[in-house]
């Protein structure tokens, strides 16, 4: 009897389950494959809570060796070594540009089982913006065997790359399939009939310290300015960002400031918003299924396709630029309706079963 092919899933921080949750779903569908997760626990609180979202038990769970980056991927990539070596694996998919998902790929290849590597070809070709992620992604995909980029724009950099042709496969971006999943199964809409919502996130680190400031402060001059505008800031935990952010826009009495949303929170808080500003990548992939424009605070983005769809806009974090974008949406219903996006350029709901055709016609024999 013919063995089916076996897939294993590393993935380890909260986007990467996000984004990895829907393939994991698809391929445990599917008759012609075996599927199974790994947590390495690089996120652990917040990666807990999100795969509870999307009913994933993992298969194996990595033990965190100690708080700091070079303990934890020490320790990861010994346990992974491991996983890889113990099993026949066919195929180990990673996503996007995080420690977990390179140290996957590189344990992966060093066992010479084939990467396939989802939301491939992302790219801003500077190295410290953003750090380390562009640096991880590029490497990923010197040795990845299945590149996955989600727009046309990422298969055009993979080229350029010297990347086979062959070996790359636009499949959209799996963030709006885990959209999809939600909305369907907790049932989430806009839930707000007036006012106008602003969801704010900040958490980039080459936005640290000076401009998180200065973007908190443009910030508390509008919620001043504008008595009916009502800001919601999911704080991130990462005590560099609230000692930014909490004695700025703490206390305005339009201005929340709360916890990081669980990921259901966050889709209902997307749904409700008027506008987002953000330097999140995956909350710029995400506001076009809501139909909600995003400024994006920061200087460049390697998701430009909602720019290009004129559905995003980046500002960068200067004060008079948040002031003046926001006060020209306020004002101008126009020009605000001009920037709502009708659909999402980034994706259609169905990259899982994209990716998963292309796994099968590849592997299964
Ligand atoms: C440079 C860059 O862009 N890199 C990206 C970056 O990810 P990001 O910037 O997208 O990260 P976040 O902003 O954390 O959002 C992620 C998800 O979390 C949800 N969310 C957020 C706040 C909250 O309070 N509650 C939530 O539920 C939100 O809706 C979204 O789905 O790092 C990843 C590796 O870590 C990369 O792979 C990815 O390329």
């Amino acid at each position: 009897m013919l063995t089916k092919p076996k897939i294993l899933i590393v993935c380890g921080t909260r986007p990467e389950i996000i984004k990895l949750a829907p393939i994991y779903h698809f391929l445990r569908t599917q008759t012609w494959c075996e599927v199974q997760w790994l947590h390495t626990g690089q996120h652990q609180e917040m990666a807990e809570q999100i795969l509870a979202c999307f009913d994933i038990t993992p298969d194996i769970v990595l033990s965190r060796a100690g708080s700091s980056l070079s303990e934890f991927s020490i320790g990861c990539r010994q346990q992974l070594d491991v996983v890889m070596e113990s099993n026949t694996w066919s195929a180990v998919i990673v996503q996007g540009d995080t420690e977990s998902a390179f140290l996957g790929g590189l344990s992966a290849f060093y066992q010479r089982i084939p990467i396939a590597h989802v939301e491939a070809g992302l790219r801003t070709y500077d190295l410290t913006r953003p750090f380390p992620e562009e640096g991880l992604r590029q490497m990923l995909s010197r040795i990845t065997y299945f590149h996955f980029p989600p727009t046309e724009g990422g298969k055009n950099a993979l080229i350029k790359e010297a990347i086979p042709v062959k070996n790359i496969y636009v499949t959209g971006n799996t963030v709006v399939d885990a959209q999809k999943w939600v909305i369907k199964k907790y049932n989430i809409h806009k839930a707000i009939t007036s006012g106008r919502n602003i969801l704010v996130t900040m958490h980039r680190r080459e936005n640290w310290g000076s401009d998180i400031e200065e973007a908190c402060m443009a910030i508390a001059s509008l919620a001043k300015t504008h008595a009916d505008l009502k800001v919601i800031f999911p704080v991130h935990l990462n005590p560099i960002v609230q000692k930014s952010v909490d004695p700025i826009l703490g206390g305005l009495a339009n201005v929340t400031l709360t916890r990081p949303f669980g990921y259901l929170e966050m889709q209902q808080a997307i749904a409700n918003a008027w506008l987002i500003l953000t330097d999140s990548g995956g909350i710029q992939e995400e506001a076009p299924t809501f139909h909600v424009p995003v400024l994006v605070l920061r200087k460049e983005t390697e998701r430009p396709e909602a720019v290009h769809a004129g559905c995003a806009k980046i500002i960068g974090t200067s004060g008079a630029a948040i002031i003046d974008e926001v006060n020209a949406l306020w004002k101008d219903a126009g020009l605000y309706e001009s920037m709502k996006p009708s659909s999402n350029p980034f994706g259609d709901g169905h990259a899982s079963e994209r990716i998963s055709e292309v796994l099968k016609s590849q592997l299964s024999h």
